[in-house]
């Protein structure tokens, strides 16, 4: 019995991926709400700035957003997209969505597009850089341009929305809120996502000095670290072939992908002002992916009660060093 039970678990713990749950039970625990969560009207008479709110995860902001209350601008360079997604949305809530077409790599362009918003809307009051490229790729498989082109939208492009508003914010007096979406490996870095993982831990540290130093300007900066959702722009870039999914699910101890609207109602809530005690905030929303990840033996949670009993009776026996 105890040979057996040992060559199980020498198999599972130098085995296979998806030991930890077959069926992972745990999912019925943690049904998503996928309704606005905060009170109607909350972004009454606010303006939000969502950059790539026209597809994926910025869209789900501005469809909370704006039925919410608020009036949103949605901005990226694909402006068909954006148009098609802000007639949807403003037929959906009732309030007006603006397409502005914008390519955050060229701070001419996000200048001209602030402009362009300042006629529209005025100055906005919440600013969500959202906008992202990436792709998985081996790191010594990448062009000096491939690296450049993630860091020009990710980094880059989030400091030219960022410095351009703020600095025109200060200037009329204006408070606002600044929310940058990261990923949980901006911390801990990711092999295969060498760009992107610099890129958005360069992001994180330009949102903790902001927060620091332009809190005197009536300006909050936080961070949210999502873990995955599914949307085509990310998924199609960084699992092409689906082989991932589950391996990724299976180590989530919710059992499940975050989905689009519950990271949108965050969203919501720290762009708004039930929130104006919150700056310089790292959110990490993914359902626990992270730290079971990194937990050294966090592996034996495949171990059943029947093995526990034979490890501990093993480890019981050890006298000594
Ligand atoms: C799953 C859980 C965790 C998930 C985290 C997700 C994080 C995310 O950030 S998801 C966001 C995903 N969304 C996007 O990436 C949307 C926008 N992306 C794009 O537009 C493109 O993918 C790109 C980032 C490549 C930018 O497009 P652009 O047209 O400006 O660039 P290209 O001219 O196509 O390429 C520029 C150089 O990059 C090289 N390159 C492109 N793709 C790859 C690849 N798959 N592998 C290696 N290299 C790639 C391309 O060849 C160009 O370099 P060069 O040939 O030297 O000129
Ligand atoms: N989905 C996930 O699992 C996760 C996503 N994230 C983050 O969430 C955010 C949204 O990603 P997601 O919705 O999944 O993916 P999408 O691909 O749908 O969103 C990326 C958006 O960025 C815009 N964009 C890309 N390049 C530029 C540019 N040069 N200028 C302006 N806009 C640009 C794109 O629009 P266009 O092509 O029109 O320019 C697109 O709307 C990103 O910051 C991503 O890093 C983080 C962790 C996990």
């Amino acid at each position: 019995m105890t040979d057996h039970v040992c060559l199980q678990l020498q198999s599972w713990l130098h085995g296979s991926a998806g030991l930890w749950s077959s069926s992972l039970p745990q999912t019925g625990f943690f049904p998503p709400l996928e309704n606005a969560m905060l009170l109607s009207g909350t972004f009454n008479n606010r303006v939000a700035l969502i950059t790539g709110g026209g597809t994926g995860l910025g869209r789900a902001m501005t469809v909370t957003l704006s039925q919410l209350g608020a009036q949103c601008i949605i901005a990226s360079r694909k402006l068909e997209v954006l148009q098609q997604t802000a007639e949807e949305i403003s037929s959906q809530t009732g309030n007006k969505v603006h397409a502005v077409q914008c390519d955050v790599r060229d701070p001419q362009a996000v200048s001209q597009c602030i402009d362009q918003m300042e006629a529209l809307t005025g100055l906005p009051d919440v600013i969500i850089n959202n906008a992202a490229g990436n792709f998985v790729c081996p790191s010594e498989r990448l062009s000096p341009n491939a690296w450049q082109t993630v860091i020009d939208i990710v980094l880059n492009g989030t400091a030219f929305v960022t410095l351009e508003l703020g600095k025109r914010l200060i200037q009329k007096q204006k408070g606002a809120s600044f929310l940058a979406i990261t990923t949980i490996y901006a911390e801990s870095g990711s092999g295969f996502v060498a760009p992107s993982a610099s890129a958005k831990a360069g992001v994180e540290a330009l949102y903790k000095s902001l927060a620091a130093e332009w809190g005197r300007y009536g300006h909050r900066f936080n961070i949210i670290q999502p873990g995955p959702i599914r949307t085509k722009g990310a998924f199609s870039r960084m699992d092409p072939t689906g082989a991932f999914e589950k391996v990724k699910i299976d180590r989530i101890p919710t059992g499940r992908l975050g989905k689009p609207a519950e990271l949108a109602n965050l969203v919501a809530y720290m762009s708004s002002d039930y929130a104006s005690w919150m700056s310089g905030a790292v959110i990490r929303f993914d359902g626990g992916e992270y730290v079971s990840i990194a937990g050294e033996f966090n592996e034996l949670r495949s171990v059943t009660p029947d093995q526990w009993k034979v490890m501990e009776a093993m480890i019981r026996k050890t006298k000594g060093s």
